[in-house]
């Protein structure tokens, strides 16, 4: 007699899954999924078990699904997977057929929907999901286009860790917002205006194929690949048998197809400790904790901070000095706070900024109060001056020796502005101090930074005007030029496609607050590519329109979203991962030959970003 009780445990799962559906998850997969084998070990038939865990949106039609809509049987083993093909295999034998091809592609991780072209559904209970086709004209992209069965809505993996990962507790959290709710979140709206929420057809992924020895042998190498090919959060990959006879005779529960099988793993963990919290002003005033924990090996590296987003987490897990915490890496991703294991009994959180020590006030930036941060309202804060300057030169990119501690000696010495700072030449930084050498490449730096030619749209970002990041910076350039940003007000940029009233005003007050800085650098003479009106440019006569395209590599002119971006204004059809239907290959630095032969083999015409930008630009680049 096992001392569990039945329905107390399934109120357990159901209360998880609730939670997981919502986006927010309380528990990790494996952990859920050990306890829904628990359930099944005590009682194979409980109605929990019988179907797809089911999801729900208030306020939405309902549809009917065509066929069901069903869930995945997990492997977290090889054994598991092992048995899975023998069991496969004897199907086969069963049926004659002497060999079984196999068929594995990443399992994305986001929200799964059918799009039959008219109309996009949520899985909802497998049967009836609900209608969320609202979500293409919040502006979920339809990779490859309507109508393809299917797929998941999900956020590009780059994009999310870059911009989202402090924000969201997971993409399919943000994802989650933007189909249930008719408000969008400021965050998820830029991620929507920039393009990178998909609607990805399973169709359309990268996949492996090959027969079930092979399967078993490489499967380590296969999910490698399918992830490195993959822009989007995944977990794990999803194993089919090709042939469809085989399908049909296997058939399905009425929880998952008995044909398919999900390979997942489990993220490795590590458990710690934490030292200390070191709170770190940033440019905006945003107090952030990162945790300094007791140096532990995780996935082949040594963890030594972690960082904990914003002070509402810290205070609602309890953490502080001798926290036990554990961490995880999943993939190449950065290590993050899994969960805390023993809280301490009493969090404390600074009242005064480390910094400037003026009182710290509680700041939400988010529109449910999810997030809190602790801030500082000075703007004389040297911690915050010190990260906007730093930002200046990070963004830019084109001044490498400019480094937070350079810049903090310059800013206790008064030079606090980047009027001052491009004021500055060797004598003065030979006086503060510095070396001979570095007096002189600190020097030559902001001559370089003057010199060397800078888009007009990263030139303005690096300014740091909230809600001007690069990829605002660029739309608005797209329709203003710089000079005349100072002039607009607030009703003509909200007339902008993407910029809503309340950015609007946020940008106008932040460019007047940087108003005599950007008129001072203009006046010094930066060189500059100018972004191409909309007015003067359209997809109309792109030389790209129709084509469809996939970045790979480091790129110089901008991150591969922005080029993304780009690519997509100028009509292309925008590919995550080269297959036969893909026109171009633009590689950018470090490609693999492997990745180019791939491409070539299947006959897409490569490019460098050379070639490709000459292309774009209309052979306007090449100055003869
Ligand atoms: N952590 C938690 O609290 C919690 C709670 C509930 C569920 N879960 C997780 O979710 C699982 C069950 O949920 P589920 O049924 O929604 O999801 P699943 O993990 O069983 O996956 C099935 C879904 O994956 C989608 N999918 C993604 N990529 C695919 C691809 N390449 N090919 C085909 N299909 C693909 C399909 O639409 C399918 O509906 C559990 O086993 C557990 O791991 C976790
Ligand atoms: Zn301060």
């Amino acid at each position: 007699m096992v001392d569990v009780d039945i329905d107390q445990l399934v109120s357990q799962l159901e209360a998880w899954n609730a939670a997981y559906r919502g986006g927010a998850p309380l528990v990790d997969d494996a952990t859920y999924d050990r306890m829904v084998e628990t359930l099944r070990e005590l009682d194979p038939q409980h109605p929990f078990l019988q179907g797809v865990e089911p999801e729900k949106f208030s306020g939405r039609t309902q549809v009917r699904h065509p066929l069901p809509m069903l869930s995945i049987e997990k492997a977290y083993t090889g054994e598991q997977l092992t048995r899975f093909v023998q069991r496969v295999a004897k199907e086969a034998q069963s049926m004659g057929m002497a060999e079984v091809r196999y068929e594995v592609t990443p399992k994305l991780d986001g929200l799964a929907g059918r799009d039959d072209g008219t109309l996009l559904a949520s899985r909802g209970n497998g049967l009836m999901g609900y209608d969320i086709s609202s979500a293409w004209d919040k502006g979920v992209t339809p990779v490859g286009g309507r109508g393809q069965g299917l797929g998941e809505i999900t956020v590009v993996h780059s994009y999310f860790d870059q911009h989202l990962a402090g924000i969201f507790e997971h993409p399919r959290n943000m994802v989650v917002g933007i189909v249930s709710s008719d408000t969008l979140n400021a965050h998820a709206r830029q991620a929507l205006e920039a393009g990178m929420v998909h609607f990805v057809p399973y169709s359309r992924l990268p996949h492996w194929e090959g027969t079930g020895d092979q399967l078993l042998d490489r499967i380590d190498q296969i999910v490698q690949s399918l992830a490195e090919q993959t822009d989007y959060p995944m977990d794990g990959v999803v194993v089919s048998v090709c042939d469809h006879a085989l399908r049909a005779r296997m058939g399905a529960t009425t929880h998952h197809y008995r044909w398919q099988i999900a390979v997942k793993r489990k993220g490795e963990t590590a458990v710690t400790i934490v030292e200390n919290i070191q709170w770190q002003v940033g440019r905006t005033g945003n107090v952030t904790p990162v945790l300094e924990v007791t140096p532990v090996a995780l996935s082949g590296a040594t963890i030594r901070r972690v960082t904990a987003h914003h002070a509402g987490m810290v205070e609602k897990l309890g953490i502080g000095p001798g926290a036990r915490i554990e961490v995880i890496r999943s993939g190449e991703v950065i290590p993050k706070l899994e969960k805390v294991l023993m809280p301490v009994p009493q969090v404390n959180l600074p009242g005064q900024c480390p910094s400037c020590g003026s009182d710290l006030t509680y700041l939400n930036t988010d529109d449910n109060g999810k997030e809190l941060f602790l801030n500082c309202s000075n703007p004389a804060c040297p911690a915050q001056i010190e990260q906007r300057i730093s930002h200046w030169f990070r963004v830019l990119g084109n001044a490498d020796w400019f480094g937070i501690k350079t810049i903090q000696r310059l800013v206790a010495a008064g030079f606090d502005t980047l009027e001052k700072i491009y004021a500055m030449n060797e004598a003065d930084f030979n006086e503060l101090g510095f070396g001979p050498v570095q007096s002189r490449n600190l020097a030559d730096a902001l001559m370089l930074s003057r010199t060397q030619t800078v888009e007009d749209w990263r030139f303005l970002a690096a300014l740091g005007v909230p809600d001007l990041g690069v990829g605002d910076s660029r739309k608005l350039l797209q329709h203003h030029r710089l000079e005349a940003l100072p002039a607009l007000d607030a009703q003509t940029i909200a007339a902008i496609h993407g910029f809503g009233a309340k950015t609007s005003q946020r940008i106008v007050d932040g460019i007047t607050r940087i108003g005599e800085t950007l008129a001072h650098l203009l006046a010094l003479g930066f060189e500059m590519e100018r972004t191409p009106l909309l007015s003067e440019k359209t997809a109309a006569h792109s030389p790209i329109a129709g084509k469809r395209i996939v970045f790979t590599g480091k790129m110089q002119r901008g991150s591969r979203e922005e080029m993304q971006a780009e690519a997509r204004r100028l009509g292309a059809d925008v590919q995550t991962a080269v297959n036969r239907s893909t026109d171009m290959l633009v590689c950018g630095d470090k490609v693999g030959a492997a990745k180019r032969s791939k491409a070539e083999a299947l006959g897409v015409t490569l490019l460098s970003e050379a070639d490709y930008l000459r292309l774009i630009d209309g052979g306007g680049q090449d100055a003869t």
